[in-house]
């Protein structure tokens, strides 16, 4: 499409374009991370979508369960083809949000790339990354990481799997004792790997040393045939990414050489010795590892579905606000404003706290490279925390958007519904969000009960700052804002901890007080969180270098996610004083001010996260507009419409409404 012929474009959208008042160009920049970034996907973006193999032959919705798979295990191998032959240098991890779209409903290679390599990367030491990590970066080999069993998910350490050591022949025996240890749900495990990661019980010289990563081998790389002692198959249909082949998996007494028990953090020597590493949680860390990369996943949805809905509301004409006068733009009434905009501010916010949180993955990956893991429990503490928040507002957002695109939403071609099943599967895989919030909660009653000793962790600082809960501020500005967030969160964290200790003081074991306490606690966890995600918006924002109409939206924007949120939970702050409810109702009074002030502004701040049209796949989303024509065009492909008359019309129709006579 050439976004300069506004010829074929939509004239709402024309006109909205035309109301633009900063540069969008900028803003992609800053969408992307920066010039280079934004060239680098673009050049990405368009090896991808001038390539016909990555094109459907039919809309995947017509297909069969094995056609999709099989579909999308083309598209995903040739996709890998080409990245391999792209020139060297540059990272593959770097380039997933590129990737955006171009596959669409959960790829098969998805977990080799997310999480296997990962995982060699991060559990293997330098001999066995020798043995297997050119081996999966070439796709010579292909894995998945098998962690969650039938019967265990959330509960790592009750996984039933094992890997007992046998010294005399220097092997481990993985081995499934129960239809529960049956491995279930990792992504491409069924028909598509030949290797794995396993996470297992391990056991030498008569001891249970806890889940320990083993690399194993499942099918033959000559025939594909799944090894012996080994029985493998797809775990069936699911809500959405249904051209995945999540599987199960079970071992049957299966020998893999001592060597296979991925190294780099622990070890069992040939004498069965067990050698334990410097954190008993290092193993892990392939799984904070990829909830770091899932905030950033989840705004890349949101940029999707807020495309989509922005721009279907510009379209979209319906009802009357004047009486009598022609029907507006959706977009013009306030409460559809309410739906989207803040959708869009959202964005953002998961943006800025993506990077922030991936630098402080950067430094602390840096320190436990000299063996320092002071600030492991302050990573594994925010990657939950945003990892829950970020996955629960973004598949609250594309639900939104949908629901912002009325009828049409719902149908498949607005890509909305598959937007969604994509994003709300977040909230479940690599920790399900409540269990991840309560990890933070655990972190925060720890780190408040231990003030005063220095720890190194910033994000829970505040939690010392006790005089700041008496005071409530009268300034409104956005760094007054974040204040009060962090009252609400310092004042719940108090508030829960205070509960605790009283359950505890009445002769509650400490476990069960805080089972007790735990909705408390879980409001405590977001709060805290939502304070970090405030907080890194309005400093990025304040410390940003743009030019001034840039930063006036980006501004709006951020004011509007603070209001937005403390509207969406006033209580808190009304019962801790941060606010009174004055405040709140001048507040509620601005966040209507700011939506009319975003709105004309909505369509070219979503142009600006510069989505091509092939990649967002959306017949509402379009850059030109051009919405009833294509939804028209897309019916036209439903295989019910080849014929006038359907077969199954004769087979039960024609004899049921003949029965009577
Ligand atoms: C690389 C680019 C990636 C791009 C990504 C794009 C999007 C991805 C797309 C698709 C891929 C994803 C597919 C999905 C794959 C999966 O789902 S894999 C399976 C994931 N499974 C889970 O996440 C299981 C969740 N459960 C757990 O993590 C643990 O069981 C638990 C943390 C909930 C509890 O562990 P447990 O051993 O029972 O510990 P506790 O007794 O509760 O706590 C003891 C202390 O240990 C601390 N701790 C726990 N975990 C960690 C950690 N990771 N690091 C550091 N510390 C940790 C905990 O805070 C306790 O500390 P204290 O004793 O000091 O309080
Ligand atoms: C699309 C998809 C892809 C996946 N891919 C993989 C993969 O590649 N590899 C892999 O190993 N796994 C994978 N999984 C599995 C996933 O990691 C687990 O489903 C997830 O960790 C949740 O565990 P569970 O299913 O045991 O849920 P459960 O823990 O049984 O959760 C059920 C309910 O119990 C609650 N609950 C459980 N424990 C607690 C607690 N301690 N406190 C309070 N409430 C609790 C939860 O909050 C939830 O409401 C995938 C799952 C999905 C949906």
């Amino acid at each position: 499409m050439d976004k300069n012929n506004e010829r074929e474009c939509n004239e709402d959208l024309i006109r909205e374009r035309r109301k633009c008042n900063f540069n969008i160009e900028e803003l992609t920049n800053i969408v992307d991370g920066g010039k280079a970034r934004t060239a680098r996907r673009r050049e990405i973006q368009r090896l991808l979508i001038n390539d016909p193999e990555f094109l459907d032959e039919i809309p995947q919705d017509y297909m069969s369960h094995e056609d999709r798979y099989s579909n999308e295990l083309r598209k995903s191998a040739h996709l890998m083809q080409k990245l391999a032959d792209q020139e060297s240098g540059h990272d593959i991890h770097q380039d997933i949000g590129a990737l955006t779209g171009i596959l669409k409903d959960g790829n098969p290679l998805m977990v080799h790339l997310s999480m296997f390599i990962p995982a060699i990367l991060g559990q293997a030491n330098s001999e066995q990354q020798e043995k297997w990590l050119g081996r999966s970066l070439r796709n010579e080999i292909i894995g998945t990481y098998a962690q969650t069993e039938l019967g265990h998910g959330t509960f790592v350490r009750g996984l039933e799997t094992r890997a007992t050591y046998d010294p005399t022949v220097e092997e481990f025996v993985l081995h499934t004792p129960t239809i529960t240890a049956t491995k279930w749900w990792p992504g491409g495990l069924g028909k598509t790997c030949n290797y794995c990661v396993v996470m297992a019980q391990l056991y030498t010289q008569g001891r249970c040393y806890g889940p320990h990563p083993f690399i194993v081998q499942l099918r033959d790389e000559e025939t594909h045939r799944s090894l012996p002692g080994i029985t493998l198959g797809e775990i069936g249909p699911r809500l959405g990414l249904n051209s995945n082949d999540n599987g199960f998996l079970k071992f049957e007494n299966h020998r893999i050489p001592r060597t296979n028990m991925l190294m780099k953090h622990s070890q069992v020597l040939k004498d069965g010795t067990y050698v334990k590493p410097l954190h008993n949680k290092l193993s892990y860390g392939t799984m904070m590892l990829v909830r770091v990369g899932i905030v950033g996943a989840c705004s890349r949805s949101l940029q999707y579905a807020v495309t989509i809905a922005t721009r279907y509301s510009a379209v979209r004409h319906q009802s009357e606000i004047v009486p009598g006068q022609p029907e507006p733009q959706i977009l013009d009434y306030q409460t559809q404003q309410y739906k989207v905009i803040p959708q869009i501010a959202s964005v953002f916010a998961l943006i800025f706290s993506a990077r922030s949180l991936s630098k402080i993955q950067s430094s602390v990956t840096a320190k436990l490279k000299d063996g320092n893991t002071d600030l492991l429990p302050e990573l594994h503490s925010l990657s939950s925390g945003l990892k829950a928040l970020s996955s629960s507002d973004a598949s609250w957002g594309v639900e939104v958007c949908r629901l912002a695109c009325g009828g049409h939403g719902y149908l498949a071609s607005s890509n909305l519904p598959r937007t969604y099943t994509g994003t709300t599967c977040a909230i479940t895989y690599e920790g399900e969000n409540t269990v991840l919030l309560l990890q933070v909660a655990r972190y925060l009653i720890k780190s408040y009960r231990s003030i005063g000793k220095e720890t190194g962790a910033s994000s829970v600082s505040y939690l010392a700052d006790q005089t700041s809960l008496a005071s409530s501020s009268s300034s409104f500005s956005n760094k007054a804002l974040v204040q009060a967030f962090k009252l609400s969160a310092l004042s719940l964290v108090a508030e829960a901890e205070a509960r605790l200790q009283k359950l505890c003081d009445m002769g509650q074991e400490f476990y069960h007080a805080w089972n007790y306490c735990s909705v408390l606690l879980l409001k405590c966890a977001e709060a805290h969180t939502r304070y970090y995600i405030c907080e890194k918006y309005e400093q990025t924002v304040d410390s940003l270098k743009a030019s001034e109409g840039v930063k006036n939206v980006l501004q709006s924007l951020c004011r509007l996610y603070l209001i937005y949120h403390i509207t969406l939970t006033h209580g808190d702050f009304l019962k801790c004083g941060a606010l009174t409810p004055r405040n709140i109702a001048v507040l509620e009074g601005e966040m209507c001010d700011l939506l009319a002030v975003l709105r004309p502004q909505a369509v070219s701040i979503v142009d600006a996260f510069d989505i091509p049209d092939e990649l967002l796949g959306s017949t509402l989303g379009c850059w030109d507009g051009n919405v009833y024509q294509r939804l028209y065009d897309e019916a036209l492909k439903s295989p019910l419409n080849k014929t006038d008359v359907p077969d199954a019309y004769y087979k039960y129709l024609l004899p049921l409404m003949k029965s009577s006579l």
